[in-house]
């Protein structure tokens, strides 16, 4: 049994997140999603929290061909100790998947196996671009799956995003 592990904030989670569950779940059993960062929520680089992340991936992969579990993950104050951290709240796994340098760094310091996916149409899919254009109001929908505008809309999140930013 071979399991993937891949983390992000997923603020908010989107294609680029998807094509790459996508192509690993091509390649492993199962597949272990950490939802980073998971105590912070209604600020402007991270206005949604764990739970409502949580249901984002949950039903953007409801049809992904491999099992998978979405885990929160809560930062802790030191990098030394984080991949034991993480390792205690997830499914044994074997290979992981992250583009974030310090996540690689600290997963291949601990032995593990660390691949890094090819980027997705980065120059628009990032978290960054869609929350700028929430708060600009100009279209974002095209670029997250479509659960998770369902999503979105059903927790106000454009709103609360930008009252967060006081640009309601
Ligand atoms: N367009 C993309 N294609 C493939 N992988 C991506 C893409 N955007 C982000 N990732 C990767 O997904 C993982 C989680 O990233 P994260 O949730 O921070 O998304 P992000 O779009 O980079 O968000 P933000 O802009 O808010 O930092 C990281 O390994 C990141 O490199
Ligand atoms: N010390 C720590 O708590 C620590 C270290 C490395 C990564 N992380 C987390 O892992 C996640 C990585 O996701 P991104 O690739 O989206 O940045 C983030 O939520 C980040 O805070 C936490």
């Amino acid at each position: 049994m071979s399991r993937g592990f891949y983390i992000g904030r997923f603020q908010p989670y989107h294609n680029g997140h998807q094509s790459v569950l996508e192509r690993i779940a091509c390649s492993a059993d199962e597949i272990v999603i950490g939802v980073g960062s998971a105590q912070v929520s209604h600020t402007v680089e991270n206005p949604f929290t764990a739970g409502e992340r949580v249901l984002m991936l949950t039903r953007s992969l409801a049809d992904l061909d491999c099992p998978f579990y979405v885990i929160p993950i809560e930062d802790v104050q030191r990098n030394a100790l984080w991949v034991a951290h993480v390792r205690s709240m997830t499914p044994p796994f074997d290979t992981v998947y992250s583009s974030n340098p310090l996540v690689m760094q600290l997963f291949a310091e601990a032995g593990m196996e660390v691949q890094s996916p090819d980027m997705y149409e980065r120059l628009t899919h990032s978290g960054t671009v869609i929350r700028e254009r929430m708060l600009d109001g100009e279209p974002w929908e095209h670029l997250v799956p479509p659960a998770v505008v369902d999503v979105i809309r059903e927790i106000h999140g454009v709103e609360r995003l930008q009252r967060i930013a006081g640009s309601d």
